[in-house]
């Protein structure tokens, strides 16, 4: 499961209860809510806007360290304030996530103006997610001025780098691709929460039908365009707590993720490995579309991801799968499956920039050097697990980069290298399954702007069978 994934947890909660309890701790100026004891001599007057700033300010100190990925310092910061309703959490993510987007513009919005800047780029994350004349309440006069100024700026002279907020030297790779200027618009813009159901349990159509009978019609569920399992939510729906997530009916995930496990193609009884199988949101469907029969190897080099995966191998009721923690050099259950799996999926480590909208901080985690050591990765897990694929056997490399250098060119590099494998057409296998997906092929390459999804690559390879 990537970060994209991961359903976000909240509490129902009363927001100026909330909020109160927030200032109570010392976190910020406070003052009784509305029908509550006005406040002391010496106190400050309670108010909202005033304590959210001081929040957003907080978490953004911290993620702007870069040591941790932000939905890890958010998670841990919403853990520690288990008293915040939903309404509070959402609106602290929700700035936190719109500077993390915009940095680069508000960095250089919060060059003018008095203060701490992160203080600055709180406002600037809330005025994007809060009502103006409620934010108003929380600024000292010369933030007001200092916002009103920013709001009078026309951001279209700026280079796009500063418009759009990204490092240089990611503009310049994205300038190489088709139409930049609305990939890198899309990849800005938040995402809608996919879900999608468990075939070996549930109908499409049935769990609309549930889903729009009860308190999720409020996220609008609608069938997703492309995989024939996913249903698009808009907000963000605390699915973790409903009854058909721990029933294992829905799974979170995002409708390009569906369309790769399609484009494994899977049959009942056959030996799969899913190479890279992580929290295991892709082994989840391979699985159900084998209807739990053959193997289905989950491998992953990280004990703690395939941890993650079981409960939700548990709750799907699969029981084809085998969970394998494998060594990176020299594994011997990796020699022992050589040349024996129908399919082996490589969904490898990549640099996740086709996942902005969901993570916009790689954009300011990853750089030229981590795409290096990414890409060495990259083909070193494609050799290997390229061995364990049968004769007439395919391989599938995916990665959620939109960068052709992890994508296309590992490809290339890896045929000119091994000519017993040959490229299919990804776009017609993945059509199969998906029958509105028309793409140009032979590669699937999904984008934000284009098909709605997370930017995502995929290729398929087939392994020759020796001639007799
Ligand atoms: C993109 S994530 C996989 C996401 C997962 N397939 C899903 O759908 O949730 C890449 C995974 O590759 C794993 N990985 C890194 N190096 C590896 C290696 N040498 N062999 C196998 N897996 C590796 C990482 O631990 C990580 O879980």
């Amino acid at each position: 499961m990537n970060n994209a994934e991961k359903p976000r947890r909240g509490r129902e909660r009363n927001t100026a209860t909330a909020a109160r309890d927030e200032a109570r701790r010392g976190r910020a100026p406070a003052r009784p809510a509305p029908g509550r004891p006005a406040a002391g001599p010496g106190e400050r007057p309670f108010v909202l806007a005033a304590v959210r700033i001081e929040q957003v300010r907080a978490v953004l100190g911290e993620v702007l360290q870069w040591e941790f990925p932000a939905d890890a310092v958010l998670s841990r910061w919403l853990k520690a304030h288990p008293k915040l309703g939903v309404r509070d959490r959402g609106e602290v993510a929700e700035a936190v996530y719109d500077v993390l987007r915009n940095l680069r513009r508000y960095r250089q919005f919060a060059e003018s103006g008095a203060g701490p800047a992160t203080r600055r780029l709180a406002i600037l994350g809330l005025a994007a997610v809060m009502d103006a004349s409620v934010l108003d309440a929380g600024l000292e006069e010369h933030e007001r001025h200092w916002l009103a100024h920013v709001r009078s700026l026309d951001v279209r002279g700026l280079a796009r780098a500063v418009r759009d907020s990204l490092p240089d030297w990611l503009d310049e790779k994205l300038s190489t691709l088709e139409d930049p200027d609305a990939l890198i618009q899309a990849l800005n813009r938040p995402a809608p929460l996919d879900l999608r159901v468990n075939p070996m349990r549930v109908e499409r159509a049935e769990m609309l039908k549930q889903l729009r009978s009860g308190p999720a019609l409020r996220y609008d569920p609608q069938p997703t365009p492309y995989s024939p399992w996913g249903i698009r939510m808009q907000g963000r729906p605390p699915v973790n707590r409903w009854p058909m997530f721990e029933k294992g009916e829905i799974e979170v995930q995002d409708e390009g993720s569906q369309i790769l496990a399609a484009l494994v193609a899977p049959r009942r009884s056959e030996m799969i490995i899913d190479y890279c199988a992580g929290a295991g949101g892709k082994t989840l469907l391979i699985g159900a579309l084998m209807r739990s029969t053959g193997r289905l190897y989950a491998f992953d080099v990280s004990a703690a991801r395939l941890a993650r995966a079981k409960p939700r191998f548990a709750r799907s009721g699969l029981s084809n799968i085998v969970p394998v923690v494998i060594d990176p050099d020299n594994d011997q259950r990796v020699k022992r499956l050589r040349g024996k799996a129908h399919r082996v999926l490589v969904d490898a480590p990549c640099s996740g920039l086709g996942t902005l909208r969901r993570n916009p901080d790689l954009k300011w985690r990853q750089h030229p050097e981590s795409l290096a050591a990414l890409k060495e990765t990259q083909a070193k897990i494609l050799a290997q697990a390229a061995r364990c694929v049968a004769p007439g056997g395919r391989l599938i490399y995916a990665t959620c980069s939109i960068l052709p250098e992890e994508n296309e060119e590992q490809v290339k590099a890896f045929l000119a290298e091994n000519p017993e494998f040959t490229l299919l057409d990804a776009a017609k296998i993945a059509a199969d399954r998906c029958e509105n997906l028309t793409l140009q092929g032979p590669f699937l390459n999904m984008r934000p702007d284009r098909h709605g999804t997370d930017g995502f690559f995929a290729a398929v390879m087939e392994r020759s069978k020796p001639e007799n």
